[in-house]
């Protein structure tokens, strides 16, 4: 038998969640979602009728055997504290999706000594492309740690750290990171507006060629610098474009950019921690 997930909070990044594990052939019955939120609870019953779905967190967690906490950094610890009698009771698995909330302050919210994987994906989970960084606590049994693995899985590929500091810098890169790829593509549709294209032409364009892009690395033996290479024909018209990108410093404010997102993450979980 499955094992039983309690979703707590059922919005986009929940609702992927689910759509990814029941594509990937887990019973929707062993599923069970609480918000408070009665539209959210609706949109899940009309795509899957046979989930568990409540209003009540508490009930959602009766039996589960994982505890997938996919609320807003923000009421975390007004969401857990309630949970914390249930919890110490039952003892799920915690999973965490939440941006800048440490493992720490999640197992002190719900009692303590609890077993806690916290995970950062993106928004491509909505597509099942999405990239998560994990890292568990050591409480965390190696059973535990596949059975987290497969959930995120569901939604794209995963990637475990020993260090849960790194998670700031994955939420730098791969969390924040479908963000700065949506300013790259509205800035070359802009540009190619600029050089005289029809809108809709510039915006498909730029879009393909991001997407096309991206599946070739993934794709080829090469890595990034050397397929640029294959595109810079030296004296073409690449070359003359990657010379004022560089000498523009984009990988230097690249790097401060991410930078500031880790500090950021950083400060949210301060922040947080302190209630
Ligand atoms: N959007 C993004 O790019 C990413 C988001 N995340 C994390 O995923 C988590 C969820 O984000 P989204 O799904 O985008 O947010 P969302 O706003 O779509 O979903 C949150 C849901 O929690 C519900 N909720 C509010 N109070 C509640 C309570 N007391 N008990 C139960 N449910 C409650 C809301 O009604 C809402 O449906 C956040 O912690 C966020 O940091 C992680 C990676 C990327
Ligand atoms: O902007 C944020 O804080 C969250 C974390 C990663 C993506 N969105």
């Amino acid at each position: 038998m499955k094992p039983r997930i309690a979703f707590i909070g059922s919005g986009n990044m929940a609702r992927s969640l689910i759509g990814g594990l029941i594509v990937d052939g887990w019973p929707a019955s062993s599923l069970c979602a609480s918000d408070p939120d009665a539209q959210q609870r609706q949109h899940l019953l009309e795509r899957w009728p046979e989930l568990r779905v409540t209003a009540n967190n508490e009930t959602a967690l009766d039996q589960a055997d994982v505890l997938v906490l996919a609320i807003k950094p923000q009421v975390m610890a007004e969401v857990c504290l309630p949970l914390a009698k249930t919890v110490q009771k039952n003892r799920p698995l915690i999973l965490s999706i939440a941006a800048g909330v440490r493992s720490a302050d999640i197992d002190r919210w719900l009692g303590g000594q609890l077993a806690v994987v916290r995970s950062m994906p993106n928004t491509p989970a909505l597509v099942g492309s999405g990239a998560t960084g994990l890292v568990r606590n050591t409480q965390v049994t190696d059973a535990q740690r596949d059975l987290a693995e497969s959930i995120l899985r569901a939604v794209g590929m995963t990637v475990w750290l020993d260090d849960e500091t790194l998670l700031d810098a994955v939420t730098a890169l791969s969390g924040s990171g479908p963000a700065y790829v949506f300013l790259f593509i509205e800035a070359l549709q802009e540009a190619g507006i600029e050089l005289g294209l029809p809108p809709e032409t510039a915006a498909l364009l730029a879009l393909e060629t991001v997407f096309g892009a991206a599946k070739l690395a993934l794709e080829a033996d090469e890595d990034a610098g050397q397929l640029r290479q294959r595109v810079t024909s030296p004296g073409g018209t690449t070359e003359r474009a990657i010379a004022v990108l560089e000498k523009g410093g984009l990988r230097p404010l690249l790097a401060k950019a991410l930078a500031s997102a880790k500090d950021r993450a950083g400060e949210l979980a301060d922040q947080l921690g302190r209630q």
